[in-house]
C-alpha cells in the first residue's frame, strides 16, 4: 500500500486552475520529488496535501485512508508531516530542549504514566536520535537561537521527525541554505533514503536528482511525467518544457 495516495486532484483560484488533475503516491521508503518552473502549482499543491488549502475534487490517502476532508493538524496527527510550516522552535531553549518538546507534543500521553526522571531520559533518547538522524547531535546543547540558518533548518527537520510521520512534506528545504550548510542538509537527507517517506519540493536540482527515488514533473499544474531522475531528465517533453531550458540558461 502507497503511504501516500493522490488521485485526481484538482484546485482553482477563480478562472486559473492551478491544480488540474494531480495523481501521484509515495512509497514507502521513496523520496518522490515534485518539480516545475516557477508558478507551476508545486506551493499549491502542498498547501493541499498538508490541508492548509481545500481542493475542488479528488481524493488524497494517507495509509489507505481517506484524508481529503480532514484538518491540517488531525493530518499532523495522522502521521503527515509537513517540515518548516508546522515547526515553531523556541529560540531560548536548547536545541535538545526544542525536539523533546516535539517529541512529547506527539507522545505525551504515553510518557505522562512514567516516572519524571524517566520520562525526561526516555524523552532525551528519542530528542538525540531524531537530531542524529538530521546530523545536529553535535548541536544538542548549543541555544537555536545561535544556530545558522542551514543548522536551523536540521533542527526543524529533527522536530518534525521525532513526531515519526508516516510521510514528511519537504517544501523547499534549501531555500536560502548555502554552501556547506546545504551540503550537510542534502548528506543528512541521503542518509535517510530508503527509511523514510518523503514528498520534496525542491529548486536545486542537483539536490533533487542525487536524493529522488522518482521525479515528478508539473506545468501548468499538470504532471507530464514520473518516473526514475535518469528517465525524467531524458524525457523529451521534460526537456522542452522545462529542464532543457533550465540547463540552456545556467549553460
Ligand atoms: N491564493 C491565490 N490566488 C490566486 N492565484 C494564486 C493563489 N496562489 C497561487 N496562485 C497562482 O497559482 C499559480 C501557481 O502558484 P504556486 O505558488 O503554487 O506555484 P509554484 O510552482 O509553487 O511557484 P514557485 O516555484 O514560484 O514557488 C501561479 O500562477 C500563482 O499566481
Amino acid at each position: 500500500m502507497s503511504r501516500l495516495d493522490i488521485t485526481h486532484l484538482t484546485k482553482s483560484f477563480g478562472a486559473l486552475k492551478v491544480t488540474d488533475d494531480v495523481s501521484l503516491t509515495a512509497e514507502p521508503g521513496e523520496i518522490h520529488a515534485i518539480i516545475g518552473p516557477n508558478g507551476a502549482g508545486k506551493t499549491t499543491l502542498i498547501a493541499q496535501i498538508s490541508g492548509q488549502l481545500a481542493s475542488d475534487s479528488g481524493r488524497i490517502a494517507l495509509d489507505g485512508r481517506d484524508i481529503t476532508g480532514t484538518s491540517m493538524p488531525d493530518r499532523v496527527h495522522l502521521g503527515l508531516a509537513r517540515s518548516f510550516q508546522i515547526t515553531q522552535t523556541l529560540p531560548g531553549f536548547t536545541v535538545l530542549e526544542n525536539v523533546a518538546l516535539a517529541v512529547q507534543a506527539r507522545h505525551g500521553s504515553s510518557f505522562r504514566f512514567w516516572a519524571p526522571v524517566a520520562t525526561e531520559a526516555a524523552l532525551n533518547d528519542a530528542a538525540m536520535r531524531a537530531l542524529t538522524e538530521a546530523g545536529l547531535e553535535h548541536r544538542a546543547e548549543a541555544r537555536a537561537s545561535a544556530l545558522s540558518h542551514g543548522e536551523h533548518r536540521r533542527l526543524e527537520l529533527a522536530c518534525a521527525l521525532a513526531t515519526e510521520p508516516s510521510v514528511l512534506l519537504l517544501d523547499e528545504p534549501l531555500a536560502g541554505v548555502g554552501g556547506e550548510d546545504a551540503e550537510a542538509f542534502v548528506a543528512a537527507l541521503a542518509a535517510m533514503k530508503g527509511r523514510f517517506t518523503m514528498l520534496l519540493i525542491e529548486h536545486d536540482m542537483d539536490a533533487v536528482f542525487r536524493l529522488a527515488t522518482r521525479v515528478s514533473v508539473l506545468v501548468y499544474g499538470r504532471i507530464i511525467a514520473t518516473g526514475t531522475p535518469e528517465a525524467v531528465r531524458a524525457d523529451a517533453a521534460v526537456r522542452a518544457a522545462y529542464l532543457g531550458e533550465e540547463e540552456e540558461a545556467s549553460a
